[in-house]
């Protein structure tokens, strides 16, 4: 399967564009890197191809496909601030039912405590509610993941934690990957190519 984005135009506002131009491909399987010069538009990128954003001007495919807007996106976007990512009023029972509820194993791997089901996002730590970002986006119907500064919050045994359970599963079921990190040590350990916003521009 291939994720592409062909020839993407974004602006925010008339006076600037973020991104011209842009194409850029992934196959399932697959762990990319993104890399390119804060503000440069790797988040907008992101966002884009997880349909959270509308281009201008061009496409993105799922095997020459465009993505069916209406139901679950197939490519799931994990940000960097989770509290912005969930619904304060419900509770993380609800919110991961919503997604599908996951495997026993799965919240074994990523440290989430069957007691932290019936809290308020409020009432978990940012760590804690990251986990239930990253396993609500591991659904069965995902085909690829956005990572956008999924683990810059957090302290190195849980960010090699999360990125342990990640990488074990979209492996298993050949998802691919996309990271989006100002840690290049991060980028060079799991990445199997990095690709610059930049080069992407004048590809
Ligand atoms: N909603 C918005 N309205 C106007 N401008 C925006 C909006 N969101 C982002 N921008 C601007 O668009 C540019 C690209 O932002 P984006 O977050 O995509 O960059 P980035 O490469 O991910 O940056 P960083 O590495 O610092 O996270 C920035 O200059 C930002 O200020």
């Amino acid at each position: 399967m291939r994720l592409s984005a062909e020839n993407i135009r974004f602006r925010y506002t008339k006076e600037r564009t973020i991104l011209k131009n842009i194409h850029f491909h992934m196959d399932s399987g697959e762990v990319v890197g993104l890399t390119g010069s804060s503000g440069a538009g790797k988040t907008t990128l992101g966002k884009i191809l997880a349909g959270y954003q509308k281009p201008e001007r061009g496409t993105v495919l799922i095997d020459g496909k465009a993505i069916d807007q209406g139901g679950f996106c197939p490519v799931q976007l994990i940000f960097q601030h989770p509290e912005k990512a969930v619904n304060p009023k419900w509770k993380m029972r609800k919110i991961l039912e919503e997604a599908g509820m996951p495997s026993e194993q799965l919240m074994v791997a990523l440290g989430i405590q069957k007691e932290w089901l019936n809290r308020w996002p409020g009432e978990l730590s940012g760590g804690e509610l990251q986990r239930f970002c990253v396993i609500r986006a591991l659904s069965e119907r995902t085909q690829f993941i956005i990572a956008d500064e999924m683990t810059a919050m957090l302290d190195a045994i849980t960010q090699a934690q999360i990125w342990q359970a990640v990488l074990e599963y979209a492996k298993l079921r050949h998802i691919g990957i996309l990271v989006i990190s100002h840690d290049s040590f991060l980028m060079d350990k799991i990445c199997s190519r990095k690709v610059s916003l930049t080069h992407l521009q004048n590809s």
